[in-house]
């Protein structure tokens, strides 16, 4: 399988090379040249999640030994999530809700970032790189967590994670900047994830800057979706979820189904979408959004538009203007026409907006909730269902349900359930009438705790003592100062 830039289809690379390089040179994304075809969706039915991530990960990364996936597989998807399951499916309300929250970091990114390391790793012994990798990262609450755990003292590689200083939650910043490990970074800018990711994505292009570290023998990878390495391992799950329902006899054999993705950077919905070309029988992906609803006006006008003011939510994950993997779906949609992606996101950068004017979005529906909506959806489902959601998944579900009554569409639905509901304590406290006031964020976890008697989880309850090891900010533009400042590559430092 070789992967092409979604900016220039001349630029073709296999599996190794693109999880080692993360984004392509022309700033595009790779992609598949194809999508390869699951055939015997009935054989899923009895296997473990880890049988289920070989059948789809052989086909994308081909360069790799099969016993060297097999171990990478193995070692991701071991006790390190809290069930042999990996991604237990709970039936809430005639839908049916796919926790992906049962990892370290109890957020859905550690179903990709849990194996993202070993692939890396053995994508470096399949090329012969001998430089040191380091891993940049921006995010906007979970994807950086998720990253530093994954690659913690991970013998070879550095990771650098950006933040936006006040656009995550309490407990999602407390977990990055208590992260141990010689080889990690984190740093709060004074910015949003936006201003974060195009930081990254900046460095990416920076020639000169690349010369320079790999002068010093670095080189820069991704942990981000933009890495196809993070993507292709998403799309296990929903083929998952679909073969665990078929054998429970909830779904029939070739029953259609929909998906809802709590949606920001869409590369979650993009694995979805990659599943369903793949043979997955999926009805419609359902894009939820949060009060940045850029992707609702897009499938509805086709114009994305990113000149708005970017609302700090209660959904900070999806606190997010510019959707990266939207690129790649404009790609594919439009039968993989390069010249069209590459000046439609010159346009966007430039101009802050594109059209399209020929794509059919027909596979997808798209809607956004809003802050008082996901509380008020988090005190249902819990009064009614004894569920506790978290704000992300709630945006998912409210969509759903407005879905649902528009289309009076009764098939049945997979939701992804993209965090732990403790990572964002307060908000699920107070939508359930816990008064929380100035309550210490820890105090207000206990008393979650005890009206819901669902446990706190013990990594989010010792983070109360840990040591605070990353005290660093910067300015949005001084992203590439602090990262020569880490790896000591500066002029200074010559
Ligand atoms: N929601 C993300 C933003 C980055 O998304 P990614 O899937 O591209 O890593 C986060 O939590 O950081």
């Amino acid at each position: 399988m070789r992967y092409i830039s979604t900016r220039n289809k001349e630029i073709s690379i296999s599996s190794s090379e693109a999880i080692i390089q993360g984004i392509s040179k022309d700033g595009g994304l790779f992609v598949p040249q194809i999508l390869p075809r699951i055939e015997d969706l009935e054989a899923m039915e009895n296997m473990h999640y880890k049988e289920i991530a070989y059948t789809i990960m052989k086909k994308f990364f081909t360069d790799f030994g099969p016993a060297a996936l097999k171990t990478c597989i193995d070692k991701a998807y071991d006790n390190k999530f809290d069930t042999d399951i990996i991604a237990p499916v709970v039936e809430v309300n005639n839908s049916f809700i796919l926790e992906l929250f049962h990892g370290p970091t109890f957020a859905f990114k550690d179903m990709a970032l849990s194996i993202l390391p070993y692939l890396l790793k053995e994508s470096t012994k399949i090329t012969s790189i001998q430089k040191e990798i380091v891993i940049l990262t921006a995010t906007s609450g979970d994807t950086g967590k998720a990253a530093l755990e994954g690659f913690a003292n991970v013998h070879g590689i550095k990771i650098i994670v950006f933040y936006p200083e006040n656009g995550v939650s309490e407990i999602q910043k407390k977990q990055m900047i208590t992260q141990e490990g010689e080889n990690t970074f984190v740093v709060g800018i004074r910015g949003n994830f936006d201003d974060a990711q195009n930081g990254v994505k900046d460095i990416f292009n920076d020639r000169e800057f690349i010369e320079l570290i790999d002068k010093n023998n670095y080189m820069f990878s991704s942990a981000n979706s933009i890495n196809i390495g993070r993507l292709i391992p998403q799309i296990v799950y929903y083929f998952y979820s679909y073969s665990m329902l078929v054998k429970q006899k909830k779904l029939n054999k070739e029953e259609k189904i929909n998906i809802v993705v709590p949606t920001g950077n869409f590369g979650n919905i993009l694995a979805a979408y990659y599943a369903k070309v793949m043979g997955l029988p999926v009805n419609k992906l359902i894009s939820a959004s949060n009060e940045n609803n850029i992707l609702w006006d897009f499938f509805r006008t086709g114009v994305y538009d990113k000149r708005r003011e970017l609302i700090l939510t209660s959904s900070p994950s999806m606190d997010i203007l510019i959707s990266s993997n939207l690129e790649r779906l404009l790609f594919h949609l439009s039968g993989g026409d390069d010249k069209m992606v590459a000046s439609s996101m010159a346009k966007l950068s430039k101009e802050g907006f594109y059209k399209m004017d020929n794509l059919n979005f027909e596979d997808f529906y798209s809607n956004y909730s809003t802050e008082e909506e996901v509380k008020e959806r988090i005190c249902k489902v819990f009064k009614e269902e004894n569920y506790l959601m978290d704000p992300h998944t709630a945006v998912a579900v409210n969509v759903y349900e407005k879905y649902r009554s528009e289309t009076k569409d009764n098939l049945k639905t997979i939701i992804a359930s993209t965090a732990s509901p403790y990572k964002f304590g307060n908000t699920a406290a107070s939508a359930i009438g816990i008064k929380t006031g100035d309550k210490d964020e820890f105090r207000i976890l206990e008393e979650l705790e005890d009206k819901t008697k669902i446990a706190v989880p013990k990594a989010i309850k010792t983070l109360k003592d840990k040591v605070i090891l990353h005290n660093n900010n910067c300015n949005k533009d001084d992203m590439r100062q602090i990262i020569e400042e880490f790896l000591k590559v500066g002029v200074a430092n010559d």
